[in-house]
């Protein structure tokens, strides 16, 4: 997947792609990032996919020059993070959605970070209809739920108006009408020709919203593609007292079926998604459906594997530096001065319409 690398670029230009390239990190012995490599693409949104301690947040760490890779780069285009002339206007990322001084509103915050780029007020109130919280913004970021932060690091995030945008974890803690909030969002903005490259822990938070996937586990990559590879061929299983008469009737239509014993007592797999098509088959054939579901696709049983097989290994172990100071100073514009933690959640913000359609 070769795109154009352009990140300086002028006004109306394609945005930047990313171009990780045998990125490595090492944190004493610990190899957290192993050579990785891949690409993310303008006018797409790409899953960054991995368990909990895959190493996620350290590939986007090295990619945002707040810390030093052991070898390879990670590049906007064609430069690193760390020669970008105008960073908060290449790239807009949210690291961490709890970071917010709690006694400082969710506007200041922005007012302030606005005010050492040169941006105007009237951008921050802009962002923050937005992103849905214009109200809530005036209140101190303590009290904010995981939602509202995360929408709050969105905005900020998007101040320069970059045309690259890198989310660690941006679903997290939203609901499921966050999400799908969230999902028209990305959706609105990638339609921008923006570059979007969102990490996860949970392949269901995702994939809905991602054209693209990167999995990685144990620093390696797993597999990358577009998620329709990934989620291979369709397979339905449907559930019946008659499985012989429901195979026969499915494979005279043309249907490659057959029995799943692993799924139990009358389970019968066809090899389609198309769920209407075969309750109509059995219906046709008189054959009654106690059960019809979509079978785990390549992409989820790949994904459970990595997550929840026994063979797992724990990254989590200890053996690296305790933590390592950013090189040279951070220019991220969601991170701010650590305070202390936020407050208890309290109620989400109204859900807004999204500014675009999802279509996935
Ligand atoms: N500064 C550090 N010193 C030592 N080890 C570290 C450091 N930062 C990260 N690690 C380790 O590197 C591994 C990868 O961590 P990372 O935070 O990148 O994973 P992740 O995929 O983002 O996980 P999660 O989904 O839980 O956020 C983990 O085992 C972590 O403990």
């Amino acid at each position: 997947m070769t795109v154009p690398a352009t990140a300086q670029r002028p006004p109306g230009a394609p945005a930047a792609a990313i171009v990780v390239r045998d990125l490595t990190k090492k944190f004493g012995d610990f190899l957290a990032v192993d050579n990785l490599s891949f690409e993310v693409a303008p006018g797409r949104i790409t899953g960054f996919l991995g368990p909990n301690g895959a190493g996620k947040t350290t590939t986007l760490r090295m990619l945002l020059g707040l810390i030093r890779p052991t070898s390879g780069t990670g590049l906007i285009g064609d430069v690193t993070y760390a020669q970008l002339e105008h960073p908060l206007q290449t790239v807009g990322a949210a690291l961490e959605a709890t970071n917010f001084h709690p006694g400082r509103s969710g506007r200041d915050h922005l007012r302030v970070l606005a005010a050492t780029h040169g941006i105007p007020d009237s951008r921050v109130d802009e962002l923050l209809t937005l992103v849905g919280i214009p109200a809530a913004a005036r209140k101190r970021a303590g009290g904010y739920s995981m939602g509202m932060r995360q929408r709050l690091g969105l905005a900020a995030a998007l101040l320069g108006d970059p045309h690259v945008l890198v989310l660690d974890e941006p679903a997290n803690g939203l609901d499921p009408e966050g999400i799908r909030w969230l999902r028209g969002f990305l959706r609105h903005l990638a339609s921008e020709g923006k570059t979007i490259l969102i990490s996860s822990h949970l392949l269901s938070e995702v994939e809905q919203t991602v054209d693209d996937v990167v999995i990685i586990a144990n620093g390696e990559l797993v597999r990358q593609g577009t998620i329709e590879e990934l989620h291979g061929e369709s397979t339905a299983l449907a559930r019946t007292s008659n499985p012989r008469g429901l195979i026969e009737a499915l494979r005279g239509a043309g249907l490659d079926a057959g029995d799943e014993p692993a799924q139990g007592p009358g389970a019968v797999r066809a090899v389609t998604g198309d769920l209407v098509r075969v309750g109509d088959i059995a219906l046709a054939a008189g054959v009654p459906i106690h059960e019809l579901r979509v079978l785990r696709t390549d992409l989820e049983r790949l994904y459970f594997q990595l997550t929840e097989s026994p063979e797992r290994q724990n990254r989590n172990r200890s053996g690296g530096e305790a933590a390592e100071p950013p090189s040279g100073p951070p220019q991220v514009p969601s991170v701010d001065p650590p305070g202390p933690p936020p407050g208890p959640p309290g109620p989400d913000a109204p859900q807004p319409e999204a500014p675009g359609r999802s279509d996935r």
